[in-house]
């Protein structure tokens, strides 16, 4: 586009940014900011980001900084055309956590904002406060956990028979998404037809390509394709929504059901509904915050157990100690999720090593201080459980597998935090926890397995992903 400017329009342009530049270097200078580089101009420190996650470990971003600036553990940067301030380890969490809506407020970039219109994610305060509840009083352990892991379990068979018995070698990373998917759709809207599953998934793989991106909208951009993606999705949401109405009207379905009902019959103290708009795109969010996370830990749960055989060996004695006490088929219950503790505690390692969400944003609301630091309003500022959990200081050895750091009390308190904290934090942790328990449950009382490639490095784009899917070769037990 810019190069079909005139040559004085550019001049004038450039002119204007400069002098821009210049005002805001003046404006901030004035202020004690936290030591760091802005990096190139746009671009930033962007690049380095990215290229710490290709190789595999992000952390790398913050570790070089912390070690280069001292110890004040914050520094700033400029990431993705923002200026960011980066509060790192326990004390940087803590504070962010806990200043939610006072100091600072959770911030997503432009395109998922765009993409996802009014839901959770995408209000603050009051707002956000209300719609959480809404969605808590399914999600939350109370009631979710108690009601549906027979559900979970009954597809988890389903999956496993489907798509890993019979066969020599599973790419895991693959099937392990399929299943997330369909247990999203299963639990939130009773959706179970292959065919319906598998047109929706095909059209959320591409509505997720455009979420982190540069959000250019015309023909041909990823973005463009995703807002299509999400609006055929909305369309779809929408029809199942209405359907649903009527089915309950006819007493064809029940108000507790799924997440859908549970969102159409449940209201605040003052009578207020969710609108239908505010279901669609709130059940799009949860599919989007669950479908990665999930896998991304199913995956590396599956790895790690490939690589340290007297964990897997540890880890199968605890879950067929629950089957023997059960009748043949008998589906699992809450109080057998209870008992998973050691291979609570292996999951717990598989995500401190590598966070599926690796760390997220805030905006500063007004100017404040940390560590001595002023951080100006406006700025975004970044939490990293990347960083946090591969620090020597919070935890010895950090990139040694060790599960036993989870027994007794644990880790020190804001120093594992894969589930974030505070007002913000993950809404789906139950969910999560009872979907992984359970696959693992089901995959290491049916199979060994061994990596097809040992080595496979990681890469995060922004998740972690294994770079040839995992690979696994499957080995049915004998009992
Ligand atoms: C192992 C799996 C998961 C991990 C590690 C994870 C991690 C996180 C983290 C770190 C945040 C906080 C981000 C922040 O501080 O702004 C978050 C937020 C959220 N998660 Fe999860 N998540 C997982 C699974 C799920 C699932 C299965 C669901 C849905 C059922 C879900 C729904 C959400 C939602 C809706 C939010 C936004 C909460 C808000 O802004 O109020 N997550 N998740």
């Amino acid at each position: 586009m810019i190069q079909f400017l005139p040559i004085p329009h550019l001049i004038i342009i450039s002119y204007v940014v400069w002098i821009l530049y210049r005002i805001l270097k003046h404006k901030t200078n004035k202020v004690n900011l936290p030591p760091g580089s802005f990096g190139w101009p746009i671009l930033g420190e962007s690049l380095s980001l990215l290229r710490a996650g290709l190789d595999g470990v992000p952390e790398r971003f913050d570790q070089e900084r912390v070690e280069k600036h001292g110890s004040s553990q914050v520094f700033k940067t400029s990431l993705f055309g923002n200026r960011v301030a980066v509060l790192c380890g326990p004390a940087g969490n803590k504070f962010l956590f806990g200043n939610e809506n006072k100091l600072v407020a959770v911030w997503w970039p432009y395109s998922l904002r765009k993409l996802f219109g009014k839901c959770l994610v995408t209000s603050h305060g009051e707002e956000a406060k209300w719609m959480r509840k809404m969605m808590l009083s399914y999600l939350g352990p109370d009631a979710f956990a108690t009601r549906y892991a027979a559900t979970m379990d009954v597809v988890t068979r389903r999956h496993i028979q489907v798509h890993w018995r019979g066969k020599e070698e599973v790419k895991v990373h693959q099937t392990v998404k399929l299943y997330a998917f369909e247990l999203a759709c299963r639990l939130f809207m009773s959706l179970e037809e292959p065919n319906h599953i598998a047109k929706l998934s095909s059209l959320f793989n591409i509505f997720l390509q455009g979420i982190i991106g540069i959000p250019i909208d015309f023909p041909g951009t990823r973005f463009h394709s995703s807002k299509k993606a999400a609006s055929a999705i909305r369309t779809e949401l929408l029809t199942i929504i209405k359907e649903r109405r009527v089915e309950m009207e006819e007493g064809k379905a029940s108000s507790s059901q799924d997440l859908l009902s549970h969102l159409l019959t449940s209201s605040d103290e003052n009578g207020r509904y969710l609108t239908e708009m505010e279901i669609a795109n709130n059940i799009l969010i949860l599919l989007f915050a669950g479908y990665d996370t999930s896998t991304v830990t199913i995956t590396l749960l599956i790895k790690r157990l490939g690589e340290h055989p007297h964990v897997y060996d540890k880890v199968l004695k605890e879950q067929l100690e629950i089957s023997k006490a059960k009748e043949v088929g008998e589906l699992l219950k809450w109080e057998d999720l209870q008992k998973m503790k050691y291979s609570w505690n292996v999951i717990s390692e598989v995500m401190r090593l590598n966070p599926p969400t690796i760390g997220a944003f805030r905006e500063a609301l007004v100017d404040f201080e940390y560590a001595g630091y002023t951080i100006p309003k406006g700025w975004k500022v970044y939490w990293s459980a990347a960083g946090t959990h591969k620090d020597k200081a919070n935890f010895e050895d950090p990139t040694r597998f060790d599960p036993s750091r989870f027994e007794g009390s644990g880790p020190a308190p804001f120093t594992f935090v894969p589930f974030g904290g505070g007002p913000r934090m993950c809404l789906g942790k139950e969910f999560s926890r009872l979907e992984v328990l359970t696959f693992l449950h089901n995959i290491i009382t049916n199979f060994k397995w061994d990596l097809s490639i040992p080595d496979e490095k990681i890469k995060y784009i922004p998740m972690a992903i294994p770079e040839k899917g995992l690979p696994v070769l499957l080995h049915p037990h004998q009992v």
